[in-house]
């Protein structure tokens, strides 16, 4: 019998194997340059080395392979752009032809699970998500949590009086992550007082960001799709997607509790007070123009399971978690390359100080105080040109067939914005696109909104929703620190610094002194 079958097998294979020669060759057969990489891998083995984090590789390849170029890994192929008039086109003008974001199978099926959220859901599923979601990120609602992350602020500037107060270094990134987490962690996991250097879930989440794990997670490009979901599930089981379980499974116990509490309440006739964070704000919020939607098109069309105008509690933790994974890093990373700028610019850290000094006087910073920061909003600006985060989410799938550029882009093709490139192209920041200059965010910047030039926070429908959240939690912490504290750099800093990462970009410490001002 297994004489019989062992033709069959054999040709299987050779058509497996052909398949994915035909697919490491895809750019080349189109006669568009790029890495070529090895048989059957394309450049999986670059995206997972040490050497260089995965950004800046791409970045390598830009200088060598002009400002669009393709390369494979296994079965994925993925387009890179640089050019700002190709951003545009992608991220805005065709839209409906780039609704998707460039995931790794390893990933799941955003279409299917139950729990998907708003980073991976597309089409209508996005659409109802995204609905629901924005006036979370309200200037109503940041007002309302605006005590909170203070409080959050406070509680990180006891630790660093603590910390500095024998004249000792800090590392900076991790105490701003441990402001992130609080941050979250009160807004979107039902925490209710501060876990500062002592939540069990902060390791478990660091953990998410760190390279090996990185690095194995990106393996479910290179493997055939059969294989995919066997690998997804031994890794949900052990590594790094068990620490996604752990999340969701505390978020879910907040969830779950919140809804008890506010049925017992409704039981002894109790009225529901104002949202207390996140949590209450998803289970009020409800989206009753979402079926207006104009879109012609069949994929926005509303599965029948998904026309809830409100959130499932699963949908609630799926927003929740991601909001933690979004958030977490990004922001505490920010925080981190603005110290370090500020501190190697002493006198953009003097301006910015003046700014603070006169906008804040009072103990408590309020909400519309942080609007007058607009220094502290161009420092921030700069940070995010020249340190450019999270640039893998910068990417979108192509949904159907069309042209770009002079392309043809099929449906399936990824398309990736090298973003550090494109936040110091001359042709748009001038000649001195590499330096740290804040201050030209003041005065005339049409040049620097060239559409599709500037993309920190993505752009179009699908750009980041957490943005001023970001702000204001940065704005916040930056502006108690800088009343009191002026950052210095000391024997333990690395200049410049030194970048580490795999598929995002991080530097490997951010020590500093924080010198009391008189
Ligand atoms: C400095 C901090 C941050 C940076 C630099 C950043 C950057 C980005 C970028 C580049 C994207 C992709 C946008 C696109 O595809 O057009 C994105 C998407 C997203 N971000 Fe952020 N982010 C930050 C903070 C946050 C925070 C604090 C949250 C939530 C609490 C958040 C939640 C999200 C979500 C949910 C998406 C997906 C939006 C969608 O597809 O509809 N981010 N972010």
């Amino acid at each position: 019998m297994s004489f019989l079958l062992f033709p069959w097998i054999s040709v299987a294979v050779l058509g497996v194997l052909s398949y994915y020669l035909w697919q490491w060759t895809y750019w080349k057969r189109r006669g568009i340059p790029g890495p070529l990489g090895y048989p059957f891998l394309g450049v999986f083995l670059d995206s997972i080395s040490e050497e260089l984090p995965g950004p800046l590789k791409v970045r390598e390849w830009t200088k060598k392979y002009g400002k669009t170029f393709g390369f494979t890994e296994g079965l994925m192929k993925t387009l890179v752009i640089s050019d700002p008039d190709l951003v545009q086109e992608v991220f805005v003008k065709q839209y409906d032809n780039f609704y998707g974001r460039k995931r790794n199978p390893i990933q799941g099926n955003s279409e299917k699970e139950k729990r998907t959220n708003l980073f991976s859901a597309q089409g209508y599923r996005w659409k109802r998500l995204r609905t629901i979601s924005s006036p979370t990120f309200s200037n109503n609602s940041l007002r309302k949590i605006n005590t909170t992350v203070e409080d959050c602020a406070l509680e990180l500037m006891r630790h660093i009086e603590e910390r500095s107060a024998g004249g000792e270094p800090i590392e900076m990134l991790r105490f701003y992550q441990e402001f992130t987490l609080d941050v979250i962690g009160r807004i979107a996991m039902g925490q209710t007082d501060s876990q500062m250097f002592k939540n069990p879930i902060f390791p478990v989440v660091r953990k998410l960001f760190q390279g090996s794990y990185s690095r194995l997670f990106l393996i479910g490009a290179v493997l055939p799709p059969f294989l995919v979901e066997i690998v997804r599930q031994i890794l949900l089981k052990t590594l790094k997607m068990g620490s996604f379980r752990k999340i969701n499974v505390i978020t879910m116990k907040a969830v779950e509790d919140r809804i008890k509490q506010r049925e017992e309440d409704e039981k002894n006739g109790i009225e529901p007070g104002e949202p207390q964070d996140f949590i209450d704000l998803f289970l009020d919020a409800k989206a009753d123009d979402v079926d207006h939607f104009g879109e012609d098109n069949g994929d926005f069309t509303k599965s029948a399971s998904y026309t809830n105008r409100q959130l499932t509690t699963d949908e609630i933790v799926g927003q929740c978690t991601v909001f933690l994974i979004a958030g977490f890093d990004t922001t505490a990373l920010s925080l981190s390359y603005s110290t370090y700028l500020l501190a190697t610019h002493p006198g953009i850290q003097k301006k910015l100080q003046e700014e603070v000094d006169r906008e804040c006087p009072d103990p408590e910073i309020s909400f519309d105080q942080l609007s007058k920061l607009k220094f502290m909003e161009c420092v921030m600006k700069e940070t995010l040109r020249l340190y450019p985060l999270g640039t893998f989410a910068n990417s979108r799938k192509c949904m159907r067939a069309t042209r770009l550029g002079g392309v043809e882009v099929e449906p399936g093709t990824m398309v990736q914005v090298d973003t550090w490139t494109l936040h110091t192209d001359k042709s748009i920041w001038g000649e001195d696109a590499e330096e740290f200059k804040p201050e030209s965010w003041l005065s005339d910047t049409d040049h620097f909104f060239q559409k599709g030039g500037y993309i920190p926070f993505g752009l179009g429908p699908r750009q980041c929703i957490g943005m001023r959240l970001a702000y204001m939690e940065e704005k916040l912490l930056l502006a108690h620190i800088l009343r009191k504290y002026t950052f210095e750099t000391g024997a333990k800093t690395e200049i410049p610094l030194k970048l580490v990462g795999a598929a995002t970009t991080q530097p490997n410490s951010v020590w500093m002194h924080l010198k009391l001002r008189n």
